[in-house]
């Protein structure tokens, strides 16, 4: 009999017959309340789940008895409680390492459009007040050779150091628990501590994991630290970035500008303050989503799922120990 498997996102057709192969599979609409409800028996009987942006929590976990493995199709996983699986002795895999360029693309987009203003010019070419040639209300700044700081210099920060030291001629100065030699060689970047990294750059771009010690971690004091003409770029999570004191930064400009594809509520409400400031650059979450890095992800991280339930953690495993 082959092991159970709930999926709680839909897949390419390949990759679902993959699965299929291997497991007997039942798709089901995310791990809402309702349907958590409507598929207890399923759950209950369940040794492996695959999916992404759902709450995988010690109350869903008591449900699930005989899980021994959950695949993300994430890098982050923030909405799992690692504790709890631990001691149930339930392995988690994410996708790391294929989303990393990608990601960096989308910040280095991010850090160009909110300081050369394209989407709000191209607004103003949209409504037809392009109609002569432009003056210094459509200017924007520069980018290039300005120092870039970057908090979190793991995978995609790293990515991201590569694109501004080699593309942008930026200095970098960076902040992380430790030293990142890698980084320091290729890319001669400056260990940091948080303060000086918040003084000191033009740009500072935000590629955290949300944990306790993460949440918030920039608030109305350390914008308060932050130059009059920086931006702020969060691409990690947005509960990092205290979200009411963001929008009060950008509005009595202690802050220049800012770049955001994560924020505190996902999808962000429509009436969020964030949405009426000209100052700000939001996109839904799109860090990792091109065909190519999603199509990646998905693989990964079916992948994961056949070798974790065969009691093979060696590869994007984030607690291998529990079988250890
Ligand atoms: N917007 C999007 O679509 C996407 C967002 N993400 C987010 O980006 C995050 C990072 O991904 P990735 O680069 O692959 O992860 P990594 O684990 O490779 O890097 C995380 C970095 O954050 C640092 N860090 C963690 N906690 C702290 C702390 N308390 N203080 C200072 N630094 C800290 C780590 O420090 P150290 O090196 O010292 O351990 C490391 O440098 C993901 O967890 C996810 O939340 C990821 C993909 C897409
Ligand atoms: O936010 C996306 C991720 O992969 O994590």
């Amino acid at each position: 009999m082959k092991p159970e498997v709930v999926l709680y996102k839909s897949l390419p057709d390949d990759l679902r017959a993959r699965l299929d192969a291997h497991f007997t599979v039942t798709a089901i609409k995310g791990l809402t309340p309702e349907s958590v409800e409507e598929h207890a028996d399923l759950l209950a009987r369940a040794e492996g789940i695959i999916g992404s942006s759902c709450k995988v929590d010690d109350a869903l976990l008591e449900k699930m008895p005989k899980l021994r493995a959950a695949s993300t199709i994430s890098v982050g996983y923030d909405n799992f409680d690692v504790d709890a699986m631990n001691q149930r002795g339930i392995v988690l895999m994410h996708t790391p390492t294929v989303l990393t360029e990608t990601v960096a693309d989308t910040m280095m987009a991010l850090v160009l459009s909110s300081a050369r203003r394209v989407v709000e010019v191209a607004e103003r070419v949209k409504a037809g007040e392009w109609q002569r040639s432009i003056g210094p209300d459509w200017f924007g700044i520069d980018v290039h050779h300005k120092k870039m700081g970057i908090l979190g210099m793991g995978r995609i920060g790293l990515a991201l150091a590569q694109r501004a030291h080699h593309g942008f001629g930026m200095p970098i100065l960076y902040n992380a628990r430790k030293h990142h030699e890698e980084a320091e060689s290729r890319f001669n970047a400056q260990y940091c501590d948080l303060d000086t990294l918040l003084q000191e750059c033009d740009f500072l771009c935000i590629s955290l994991p949300l944990t306790e010690q993460t949440h918030h971690m920039i608030g109305r004091e350390q914008l308060a630290k932050m130059k009059p003409g920086a931006i702020l770029i969060n691409a990690g999570r947005g509960p990092v970035v205290d979200e009411q004191a963001l929008i009060a930064a950008l509005k009595d400009k202690t802050i220049h500008a800012a770049g955001l594809d994560v924020f505190e509520q996902e999808p962000l409400p429509a009436d969020s303050e964030l949405l009426k400031l000209p100052n700000v650059v939001a996109l839904p979450h799109i860090g990792s989503a091109t065909h190519e890095t999603r199509y990646g992800m998905a693989r990964d991280a079916v992948e994961n799922l056949i070798a974790a339930l065969a009691g093979n953690v060696e590869k994007n495993c984030v607690n291998p120990q529990v079988l250890r």
